[in-house]
């Protein structure tokens, strides 16, 4: 078979440079191209070079419908707002759309639905392994752990990230949530501020911290009278969501039209 074409949004970002890494130390990929906002300064600079490697003989463009032609899986970590747009082309190409970007609404949510009608639309709010493997852990202990154990997700990021609480805090919220039979909108505490009375038991409460460069800390907290379990996991390089994003586009390679997430693609739904 030949070499999937991917394409990269948000090339020259954090995770778009390190998407194309992934793409080229990966066999059965290649990058078909590499794909910038219009007026972005990044425009016709090689993504090879602005990913630290020699150049791949693609350069950096803003004509997306033009460079999605003849690509099979888009790799898509940037704004809600971009990741709307792309649905929508994903779904005219019929191909596969691996989507990483967190901060969407639930209308955004609805839309990409939609596209995942004609699409393969893989979205998770984390793509690592680990994360995804700890999401079982928090569902199994919320499930085992009755309810005088509070659960605190606590969350922290470098100083760029722009949502709150994170994508993987969420993720884990709703396994927390599934854990305990209850739907996450109804039982999250989301800010804590001023004169808030004793903590609603039940709750799922959120803590975000931001600052320096960290790639990504989660603990989920289950707080007991007496004792306290805390799951975590430290992301400590960005490759780790890369390689579950290319990971993503060969597993959705030749699949039906739906909406999956990582579950999926690991083989860990129950
Ligand atoms: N699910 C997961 O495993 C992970 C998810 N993420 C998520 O991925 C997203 C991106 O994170 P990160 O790479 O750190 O952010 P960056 O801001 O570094 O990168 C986003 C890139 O997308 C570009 N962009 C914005 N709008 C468009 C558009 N319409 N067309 C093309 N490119 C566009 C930005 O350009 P410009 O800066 O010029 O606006 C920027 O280069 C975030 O939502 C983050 O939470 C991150 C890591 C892992
Ligand atoms: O913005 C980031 O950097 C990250 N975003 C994702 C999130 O919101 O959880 C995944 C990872 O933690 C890094």
């Amino acid at each position: 078979m030949s070499d999937m074409k991917l394409v990269v949004v948000g090339a020259a970002g954090r995770m778009g440079r390190t998407l194309v890494r992934a793409i080229a130390a990966t066999p059965g990929v290649v990058l078909h191209a590499a794909i910038e906002r219009q007026g972005s300064p990044a425009l016709g600079e090689d993504a090879g070079v602005l990913a630290g490697l020699p150049a791949l003989g693609v350069p950096v463009r803003d004509d997306a419908l033009a460079a999605i032609v003849d690509a099979e899986g888009i790799l898509d970590f940037t704004t809600p707002a971009s990741t709307l747009a792309y649905a929508e082309l994903a779904a005219q190409a019929r191909i596969v759309h691996v989507i990483g970007t967190t901060g969407c609404s639930e209308t955004d949510e609805t839309a990409i639905d939609a596209a995942a009608r004609h699409a393969v639309v893989v979205k998770s709010g984390n793509m690592s392994v680990g994360v995804n493997l700890l999401a079982g852990l928090v569902r199994r202990a919320a499930r085992a752990l009755g309810p005088e154990f509070d659960i605190e997700i606590l969350e922290m990021h470098h100083r760029a990230k722009v949502d709150a609480p994170s994508g993987t805090a969420l993720l884990l919220g709703e396994a927390a949530a599934a854990g305990r039979n209850v739907a996450l909108a109804d039982a999250s505490v989301r800010v804590r501020d001023g004169h808030t009375g004793p903590r609603v038991e039940g709750t799922i409460g959120f803590a975000t911290l931001r600052g320096g460069s960290v790639v990504g800390d989660h603990e989920v907290i289950f707080a007991g009278p007496a004792e306290r379990i805390t799951l975590a996991h430290h992301a400590e390089d960005r490759s780790l969501f890369a390689a579950g994003a290319v990971r993503a586009a060969l597993w959705g390679r030749g699949r039906a039209a739906g909406r999956y997430d990582m579950d999926d693609v690991l083989g860990l739904a129950d």
